[in-house]
């Protein structure tokens, strides 16, 4: 299990009431197939990439020579770009964060209706200052995981509506990290989810949230 739990039934196939269309589609296609076998190497070599642009201190020169790189880069992925429903980033179950370039990667340990545990590692380009992550990179990770939480409780899709992190002590950078979400209880559309995030026995945070379930249909 790498980026979300394969087994589970959380997408809600289309109907005339839930169309394809909207905010979240009602079917969240599972596949390890886009981007090719070797698409997880790319999305790591981009985070690498970024992880030493975030330490880098380029020459005028080096800059230049990167610049040019990047716009061959860029022009050779505008030949293959496809809608957010097509893209492998964030579909690729078999990856770590679904393949989603713009998560901190982590992989799910265990997911299903009882909650999520996933292992996360926050890379260098999530530094916020003084060597720790960045507060707002610990809030991602858990509305996508918390989101996981909700979605797998009441099979159907949820969107955020509001969430709290409580940051209870610093969260490193490259070290795994344990975080745990779960629906504590759920008022019809309305599904209330905690998370923790540890370091090992350490408490680096926590978060309140609450997720709605969408309606059929609903943009
Ligand atoms: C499958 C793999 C996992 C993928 C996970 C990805 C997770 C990513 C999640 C996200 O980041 S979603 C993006 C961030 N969120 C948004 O952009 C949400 C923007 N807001 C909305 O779209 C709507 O406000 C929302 C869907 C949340 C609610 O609108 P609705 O029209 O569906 O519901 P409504 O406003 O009628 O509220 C339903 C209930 O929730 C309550 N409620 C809504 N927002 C609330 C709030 N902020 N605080 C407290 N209560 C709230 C509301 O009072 C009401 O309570 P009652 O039923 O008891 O009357």
């Amino acid at each position: 299990m790498k980026g979300a739990p394969i087994d589970q039934k959380w997408n809600v196939p289309a109907t005339e009431e839930s169309p394809l269309e909207g905010g979240f589609r009602a079917e969240f296609e599972v596949t390890t197939e886009r981007g090719g076998p070797r698409y997880g190497e790319l999305i790591e070599e981009v985070r690498t990439f970024m992880d030493k642009v975030r330490y880098a201190s380029p020459t005028p020169e080096l800059a230049d020579e990167i610049i040019d790189d990047l716009k061959l880069f860029n022009a050779k992925l505008d030949t293959l770009l496809v809608d957010e429903w097509h893209t492998p980033s964030g579909t690729r179950v078999d990856l770590p964060s679904r393949g989603n370039i713009t998560l901190p990667p982590y992989e799910v340990i265990d997911g299903g209706e009882d909650g999520v545990t996933a292992s996360v590692e926050f890379r260098r380009f999530h530094l916020g200052g003084n060597g720790v992550a960045h507060g707002g990179h610990v809030a991602v990770v858990f509305d996508d995981l918390g989101g996981m939480a909700a979605t797998l409780h009441v099979h159907g899709i949820a969107r955020t509506a509001y969430l709290t992190v409580n940051y209870r002590s610093l969260t490193p950078l490259e070290t795994p990290l344990t975080m745990r979400t779960w629906a504590e209880r759920r008022e019809g559309r309305k599904i209330f989810v905690k998370g923790t995030l540890h370091d090992g026995d350490r408490l680096c945070a926590d978060m309140e949230a609450l997720f709605i379930q969408l309606r059929p249909g609903q943009a």
